[in-house]
């Protein structure tokens, strides 16, 4: 976690006058509260600024800030490199939350990242033993499921998994009820396979279920889910008035929705942000704790077990196995189950290690830049 007393500058002194000076607090809208507020003190009394990441690219950034002057929130354009690091789960992301130094030539700098509260950290697609991080400081973690074609179950529980895992409420969105007659069936499906979440029926295209989604959703939220799940036209859906904007920085930049890796976060009108991942393929869970959440009548079945360390196999008095005997826990829902499980002790035994290590690094905030300008 972040340290105050790692700087030397005491911080209540200039809290109280930045609050006077400001009577509301700058990038609210944008997720800012009065605790980060005050983490940042130190770093303001440097001479920085507190920004939002809106986009990340290969060593820069879009930065939200709110402006010196006006107060108002504007984007800037920084270089990242000054935290950026060999481990790709410690680098910037969407979300986070950072120092900005507007003082440096040509470019504003990205002198350091505040710790995150969450993070939707996936299993990179390429390296087995690395995890990417999705989007950082999120809320709400919306999974948008298509209702075009029957759910995928499986599917949906990964994500859940993911969302979990994050720290982060997990919400899901069935996308383009429009298509369908009768949603509540499969809603129905989904949220049995979804315990403690709540599911959702919407249609950008008729706007049914987006004035409920509004309502459900947190300060930051992450929209994921599948290629083609809908997620763009439902960020314009909540967006309303950015999403002319939205559309006109695509076409300017020729950026291709499914070449570029970047995330986006999009003020939305109540207050509050939205960040649009890109269509994920696969989505390897990387860590476990989601898992037992995402599945957790299960667990729950596991603890009535006589033996506590049952494998709900074949041991006598085991709940799970009377529960799928008397269908009370559907067969689908072990084996997926079961399967995720595997799947995550695999990747654990080679990464447990590492995991744990990147966890670590991760809470650890990296302000080497703006401690050396603190203590010259
Ligand atoms: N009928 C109907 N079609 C929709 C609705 N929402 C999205 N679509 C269509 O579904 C297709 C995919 O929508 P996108 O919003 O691009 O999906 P996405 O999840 O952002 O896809 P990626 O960008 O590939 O990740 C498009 O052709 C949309 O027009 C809806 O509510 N109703
Ligand atoms: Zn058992």
């Amino acid at each position: 976690m972040f340290d105050a007393h790692a700087f030397s500058v005491s911080s209540l002194s200039s809290l109280s006058s930045f609050s006077a000076d400001v009577p509301s607090l700058p990038l609210a809208d944008y997720g800012w509260t009065a605790e980060l507020d005050e983490l940042f003190a130190p770093l303001a009394e440097a001479g920085l600024i507190p920004g939002r990441l809106a986009r990340v690219d290969r060593g820069r950034a879009d930065v939200v800030i709110a402006d010196p002057e006006t107060g108002e929130p504007r984007t800037v354009r920084a270089d990242t490199r000054p935290v950026g690091s060999a481990e790709t789960i410690e680098n910037p992301c969407t979300g986070d939350w950072v120092a900005l130094d507007l003082a440096t030539e040509p470019l504003a700098t990205v002198s350091a990242l505040l710790p995150r509260a969450t993070a939707i950290i996936r299993k990179s697609a390429g390296k087995a033993s690395e995890g990417q991080v999705l989007a950082a400081n999120v809320d709400t973690v919306l999974i948008a499921v298509s209702l075009a074609s029957d759910p995928d179950l499986g599917r949906v529980e990964r994500f859940v998994a993911l969302a979990w895992e994050s720290g982060a409420q997990p919400l899901i969105a069935l996308t383009k009820a429009d298509l369908v007659d009768d949603a509540e069936f499969i809603r129905e499906d989904v949220e049995r396979a979804a315990p403690g979440v709540t599911v959702l029926v919407v249609s950008a295209e008729t706007g049914d279920g987006l004035d409920v989604l509004r309502a459900c959703i947190g300060s930051t939220t992450a929209l994921i889910g599948q290629s083609g799940a809908g997620k763009s036209t439902l960020t314009n859906a909540l967006a309303g008035a950015e999403v002319m904007v939205v559309q006109q920085t695509r076409d300017v930049d020729q950026k291709g929705r499914h070449t570029t890796t970047t995330r986006e976060l999009f003020p939305l009108p109540g207050g509050g942000v939205l960040i649009d991942t890109p269509g994920l393929r696969g989505v390897g869970l990387y860590g476990g704790e989601g898992l037992d959440q995402a599945f957790a009548e299960i667990a729950e079945l596991a603890e009535q077990c006589r033996f506590d360390d049952c494998s709900h196999r074949s041991e006598p008095g085991c709940a799970v196995q009377s529960a799928l005997a008397d269908g009370t826990l559907p067969e689908r829902r072990m084996d997926s189950y079961l399967k995720l499980q595997r799947e995550n002790e695999w990747i654990a035994s080679r990464t447990d290690a590492r995991l744990a290590a990147d966890r670590a690094r991760l809470w650890k905030m990296r302000t080497k830049g703006a401690r050396d300008r603190i203590r010259p």
